[in-house]
């Protein structure tokens, strides 16, 4: 399957071949699978017996005691010997059902971790235009209770239909062999369970489908809310969010209700059912112990088998409900573990191999994120060792899929990306995205101590190049005044840094690695006039020999530039170096007029003119 071809999970056909898919995933540990079968066929056969031994004690006991008074001790004996087999048979029972509780959720939990790690590793290599579609609350939903739902197939749909499949069948033929018309009468409840048991699992599997859709829906809006709470809270939309909120959740419990409704309805017919054969076996079998045709024994033998059946019975449903909401999650599980990302290394791809520095090269390059309708077109330059390109343009010109084309986060359309003369198609992604640093637009920081955060790209690298970077970066002395210095904790739940604090922490993350090509993508927008100055200089040292390329809005980012380029809806419509462009007159030297003119708040002005 292909990343486009994701469809609507509600469209998702169910398919046996679901099932099949996960119980290969439990054979893959067949000892366990095999002591768990064992387990549970010998716990059945164990309370298989329990109505025989009963019916066979009775038996014997009555007739003792018929025989008169002198064998009222042999009927006590005789009853304790079947009540002490009827306790060992229990007992047998219960430590074999613990054994299989054990071995089957253990074998369980085992393929939840398995899928776990794929579906994770599945997300880490799924390309961007994958996540650019997909919602995150989504494929949380997916990774969290979807999982769940289809590890729990293991337990309680595959190992326990063992079970059901032996008591039921022992039952039936134990009824019918006992007496078989009294049998037929007592199983005839049967064919109506069954077919409420087919209707149920039918309904059960639209129904979890409608429910897994929605809880997705649930995750996604909190998780939205979450993200953006200080939106909310900055225009006081509290109820708007809540009010939305609330009809997602009420959505979500009408399935649920749908969802006890379909089973406490059919559990309630099925159980009626089989109250009615058991009466009707109870009258007439009581009319058959009245007339000598049967003794009092085999009628509590008959009644036992039917009181067994009950168990496996009740059980159907829930085997039911296993297995139609494993159909339903584990469609929506594997829709996403069967993608192929688009974005991979291909056939025979070599690792990128740079010798004394790395030259960029974009030649004749036309992209779009959307098939036919591109936001780059015709884009060429060449940016040598050591050497910076600038970028510049309005809002939505296309800086930042420039960007994004060099690290191969998405492939272009027509013409070519090369790094020191290798194609970053032929090449590994790996390699490629080890000698290309991006110091994205988004200064995004993860949960963890300032050391992780700037050695990200190299956990391994030694504290003076931690500070190295942070030092190019100007965030060093800000680190060393923190109580904990490097290892405080940044992220969420860590310290709360200013934009442009974020933003010289995502540089020294970018800095860090040593890599052939720097990208810094309006990295320094939050960053004040005088101190971008300062960590330009440090900047410059740092990128010494590599090939550089900086987007930025404030042209003093960029003005010691080799070559500038200004985008302009996708396409190059000038470049050269500042004192060129500013000769030229066109777009670049009006948008320099207005920045030089009206300082640090033209910024958002300029932007504006060029656009
Ligand atoms: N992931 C995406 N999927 C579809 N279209 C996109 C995606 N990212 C950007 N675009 C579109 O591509 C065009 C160029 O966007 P890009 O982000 O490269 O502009 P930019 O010049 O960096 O803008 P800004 O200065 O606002 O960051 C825009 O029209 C944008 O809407």
């Amino acid at each position: 399957m292909s990343q486009t071809d994701l469809t609507d999970p509600l469209t998702v056909k169910i398919a046996p071949h679901i099932l099949r898919r996960l119980a290969k995933l439990g054979f893959e540990h067949p000892w366990r699978m095999g002591l768990a079968a064992v387990s549970i066929l010998a716990a059945s056969f164990f309370g298989l017996m329990i109505p025989k031994l009963l019916g066979a004690g009775v038996d014997q006991a009555s007739e003792l005691l018929k025989a008169g008074a002198s064998h009222a001790g042999e009927a006590r004996m005789a009853l304790l010997r079947t009540g002490a087999l009827i306790l060992g048979a229990g007992l047998m029972r219960g430590l074999l059902t613990a054994s299989f509780g054990y071995n089957s959720e253990t074998v369980s939990q085992q393929v939840g971790a398995k899928l776990r790690r794929a579906y994770f590793a599945k997300l880490q290599e799924l390309s961007f235009e994958f996540h650019d579609r997909i919602h995150s609350g989504d494929l949380i939903t997916r990774g969290m209770l979807d999982l769940e739902g289809a590890r729990q197939f293991i337990d309680q749909g595959m190992l326990r239909v063992l079970m059901l499949t032996l008591m039921i069948t022992a039952s039936i033929v134990m009824l019918l062999t006992t007496d078989f018309y009294m049998g037929l009468l007592a199983l005839s409840f049967v064919p109506y369970a069954a077919w409420r048991a087919t209707t149920m699992g039918a309904n059960f599997r639209r129904v979890w489908l409608v429910l897994q859709q929605r809880m997705s829906n649930l995750t996604r809006t909190m998780e939205e809310n979450l993200q953006g709470i200080r939106v909310v809270r900055a225009f006081a939309s509290h109820d708007y969010e809540l009010q939305k909120f609330d009809e997602m959740a009420t959505e979500t419990l009408r399935a649920q209700r749908m969802r006890i409704k379909t089973f406490v309805t059919a559990m309630t017919m099925i159980t009626l059912a089989y109250y009615t054969s058991l009466g009707l076996v109870l009258l007439i079998g009581s009319r058959h112990v009245q007339a000598g045709t049967m003794t009092v024994g085999r009628l509590t033998e008959f009644l036992a088998y039917m009181t067994v059946l009950v168990g496996p019975l009740r059980m159907t449903g829930m085997v039911m409900n296993s297995w139609a909401r494993a159909s339903s999650c584990g469609a929506r599980l594997f829709e996403i573990l069967d993608l192929e990302p688009r974005i991979k290394d291909k056939a025979g791809a070599h690792p990128l191999v740079i010798s004394g520095g790395a030259s960029l090269k974009f030649d004749h390059v036309t992209f779009g994120y959307v098939p036919g309708k591109p936001v780059l077109h015709d884009i060429s330059f060449e940016v040598k060792p050591g050497q910076t390109l600038g970028v510049v343009g309005p809002p939505g010109s296309g800086k930042t899929t420039i960007a994004n084309l060099i690290p191969r986060f998405y492939d272009v359309d027509r013409g070519a990306v090369s790094i020191a003369g290798q194609d970053v198609r032929d090449v590994t992604l790996e390699s490629l995205r080890r000698i290309v640093g991006v110091v994205q637009q988004e200064a995004f920081l993860f949960d963890a101590s300032v050391t992780s955060n700037v050695s990200y790209s190299d956990p391994l690298a030694e504290e003076e190049r931690v500070i190295e970077a942070a030092t190019t970066a100007h965030i060093h002395d800000y680190v060393t005044g923190l109580p904990m210095g490097y290892d405080s904790k940044l992220g969420e739940r860590g310290v709360s840094l200013s934009g442009g604090q974020r933003q010289r922490m995502s540089i020294a993350r970018g800095v860090v690695p040593g890599p052939g090509v720097m990208v810094f993508d309006d990295s320094t927008a939050a960053i004040d006039a005088a101190t971008e100055q300062r960590l330009r200089r440090a900047l410059q040292a740092a990128t010494r020999d590599k090939a550089t390329v900086i987007i930025a809005q404030r042209l003093g980012s960029l003005m010691h530039a080799d070559e500038i380029i200004v985008l302009d809806k996708g396409c190059i419509v000038e470049r050269g170096t500042h004192p060129q462009l500013v000769k030229t007159g066109g777009m670049y030297a009006r948008l320099f007029e207005l920045q030089s003119r009206s300082g640090a708040e033209t910024d958002e002005n300029a932007r504006g003119d060029v656009a």
